[in-house]
């Protein structure tokens, strides 16, 4: 067990406006976290501090055993894994589904006059074949589904073998076949003992894959609850981060969750 990520009082503050307030937090290795919360709570804050995107204005960030504002991040980022759909964004449609997850041996999007060795072309094809895209290999990315492109992003992610893995609401906008599909593969890859600490942030707790184990609530930038799982996805959290009375219901690992 290692620590991926420790946060102490950790505050972010734009344009006067606390967007993360006092958060205390702290990850392991063998720890699959989910963070929920209502829009605007500071859900994508949070992962661009454990990202390395951006410093606490006050407080102790240590992502990877190294204090954030004491390490140079450009060495540090290579070791987290990152998926989101701003970083989606940077990736050129025309781009061939194998260069998009080679060219993360780089850290760059868009495949320029790099010489990618043959282990690395290797490992990008076990990758993608772990991930179910082997078949679109050649394919462009731009002509991919949405759920096709969430499961490069993640493929992409993983390419480097980092340890810390970050998901920015990987089954956001996919319909309910290629959402089972995610959280399946996603499942699958968090309950590998070779899968590195991984956090994901999501809007519902129906896209909480199986093998996921602690949760964090945010609400307006502070820590509602967090711990395991079972203690934090309940009745009374859930309905105090939401302002709204809700009932969830577990089965077989999964959540459901309605207004009530
Ligand atoms: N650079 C900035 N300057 C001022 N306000 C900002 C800045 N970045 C984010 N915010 C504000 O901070 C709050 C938290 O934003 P953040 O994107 O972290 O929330 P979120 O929980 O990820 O929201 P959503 O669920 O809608 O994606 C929002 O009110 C947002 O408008």
């Amino acid at each position: 067990m290692a620590s991926v990520l420790e946060l102490s009082d950790v505050s972010v503050v734009r344009d006067g406006n606390t967007i993360l307030d006092s958060v205390s937090w702290a990850v392991d290795s063998e720890e699959r976290w989910v963070i929920l919360g209502p829009n605007g709570a500071g859900k994508t804050t949070l992962l661009s501090i454990a990202s390395a995107s951006i410093h606490p204005s006050s407080g102790v960030a240590r992502v990877l055993d190294d204090t954030l504002g004491k390490v140079d991040v450009f060495e540090l980022r290579p070791r987290i894994g990152f998926a989101s759909t701003a970083l989606a964004r940077r990736v050129p449609a025309s781009e061939r589904v194998l260069d998009v997850v080679l060219t993360a041996a780089y850290s760059v999007t868009g495949r320029w006059n790099e010489q990618y060795d043959d282990i690395d072309t290797r490992r990008a094809r076990r990758v993608l074949a772990e991930w179910k895209l082997d078949h679109l290999e050649g394919r462009r990315f731009g002509s991919l589904s949405d759920g096709e492109q969430k499961r490069v992003q993640i493929a992409r992610a993983v390419m480097t073998d980092p340890e810390l893995l970050l998901l920015d609401e990987p089954a956001a906008s996919l319909d309910l076949g290629a959402r089972e599909e995610l959280l399946q593969l996603l499942g699958g890859y968090a309950s590998s003992d070779q899968a590195p600490g991984i956090v994901m942030v999501t809007h519902h707790v129906e896209e909480i894959p199986r093998a996921f184990t602690h949760a964090l609530l945010l609400k307006n930038g502070r820590v509602q609850a967090s711990g395991p799982l079972g203690e934090v996805i309940t009745d009374d959290h859930l309905s105090e981060t939401f302002d709204m009375r809700i009932s969830v219901e577990q089965h077989e690992g999964r959540f459901a969750a309605r207004a009530v």
